[in-house]
């Protein structure tokens, strides 16, 4: 498809290298508005047009429109942007909406535009078209494998192992890269302490503090007022639903457990919430537009705690539709009282229709956490639970900020 494109006939007009000032540009336009402008010998892989409101650059198989005043603005001249700090210093409030380039000419790499005060532009096309609109939109912001059970056992994710974690980048960047697909990532073979569990984090990221503490270590002792305190199951959902941002990353290791029962259950909320699209997208829609509160509320004697986040169940990127957060807590969730009753009503059911995905026994994988193997679980992502237990267990972890998570891994050179 993209190959036939590029053999159209229009592709060979204008051999001459030429510059055309912008008021020949029009009526150029008028005379041959679907006319491609070359300004280097043929072949040059690229083409242009000055439509009205935007120019039209043809190049690597791909059309691309750009706002004449986007083009201004993200000039790259080191009078109009900062290539040391990579900021832009030229004020955007300044330039004339209705800007339009004087000149335009192109060659074999570059787009070169002359603005009415002068000013030159000069872009590489490559640089265009990685940054375009055209360019960009069909791309997922982060590649991912959606999973059911199976199919994440089948992908045989390695653990990363604590000696080598600590060590090489290279182990860290296969964990970091399991953890981007499938949202959730181990690191096997770790002391069973604290300490050591706070060295393997900080491998990954800085330690999001909250009201539950830096590091925490929690065993069934009532100790603060959550489920989470007790020996009862959980069922699947994500944590901090009643933050404004919710926790990216969980981080959890069974230091000890001397009983039965408490294996803990991972569902991949990305595939859930896809299953819901593909066989109702108006659901999916009602899940994505609707406000939804949690709230977290503690009255202890030293601990006195209100939180309160509102946000959709799916968050959703508007540009391509992909989902970036679950919220789903169906523990934590406040009174509905942000939309009206029949609003309500058709929310009830989309919610049904993403809990039975979330709780077909397909999608469920059941893991035993034990002393040396830490899970990582993306809480933006996967939902966890835990099955009901006896005896004396304890389980230490954090909570990561996200935006560190994914620094970390784009310095190492992945896509995040
Ligand atoms: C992990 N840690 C035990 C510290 C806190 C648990 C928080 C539990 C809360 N209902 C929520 O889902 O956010
Ligand atoms: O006890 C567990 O395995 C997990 C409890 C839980 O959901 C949490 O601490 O966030
Ligand atoms: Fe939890």
């Amino acid at each position: 498809m993209l190959l036939r494109r590029i053999r159209l006939p229009w592709f060979s007009v204008l051999k001459a290298q030429v510059t055309i000032p912008a008021r020949l540009q029009r009526s150029c336009e008028t005379l041959n508005s679907n006319r491609w402008l070359h300004t280097t010998p043929h072949p040059s892989p690229c083409a242009w047009k000055a439509r009205d409101d935007c120019l039209e650059l043809k190049h690597g198989g791909l059309v691309m429109q750009f706002d004449y005043m986007w083009l201004r603005d993200h000039c790259r001249s080191a009078s109009c942007y900062n290539s040391k700090t990579n900021q832009r210093s030229l004020d955007t409030a300044s330039i004339d909406l209705s800007i339009r380039p004087d000149q335009t000419r192109v060659d074999n790499e570059n787009l070169f535009l002359t603005w009415p005060d002068g000013h030159i532009t000069q872009y590489k096309l490559d640089w265009l078209v990685q940054n375009s609109y055209e360019g960009q939109k069909h791309s997922a912001m982060q590649p991912r494998n959606l999973w059911n059970a199976s199919s994440y056992t089948r992908a045989d994710a390695r653990s990363a192992r604590w000696e080598k974690f600590m060590s090489c980048d290279q182990e860290l960047k296969l964990f970091l890269n399991n953890f981007l697909l499938y949202g959730i990532a181990f690191v096997e073979d770790v002391p069973a302490t604290v300490e050591a569990t706070e060295l393997v984090t900080q491998r990954v990221s800085l330690i999001r503090e909250t009201m539950y503490g830096r590091m925490w270590s929690f065993t069934s002792d009532y100790s603060r007022g959550d489920t989470a305190y007790t020996k009862l199951a959980l069922d699947r959902h994500t944590d901090t639903a009643y933050f404004q941002e919710p926790c990216g990353i969980q981080v959890f290791h069974c230091l000890r457990h001397e009983g039965t029962g408490g294996r803990t259950l991972l569902v991949d909320g990305f595939h859930a919430a896809d299953q819901v699209l593909q066989k109702s997208p108006e659901l999916f829609a009602i899940l994505s537009q609707v406000p939804i509160k949690h709230e977290y509320i503690e009255n202890l004697s030293d601990h006195c705690n209100h939180m309160i986040g509102i946000g959709p169940v799916l968050n959703v990127y508007p540009w391509n539709n992909e989902v970036y957060m679950i919220r789903y807590n169906n523990y934590d969730r406040a009174v509905i009282n942000t939309v009206s009753q029949d609003v309500v009503q058709r929310w009830y059911r989309a919610h049904r229709a993403l809990t039975s995905e979330l709780r077909n026994p397909e999608n469920e994988l059941w893991v035993k956490l034990k002393p040396g193997k830490v899970i990582f679980i993306d809480n933006w992502r996967v939902l966890h639970g835990r099955e009901s237990f006896t005896g004396l267990r304890q389980l230490c972890g954090c909570y990561l900020t996200r935006d560190d998570v994914l620094n970390t891994a784009r310095s190492l050179g992945l896509k995040a």
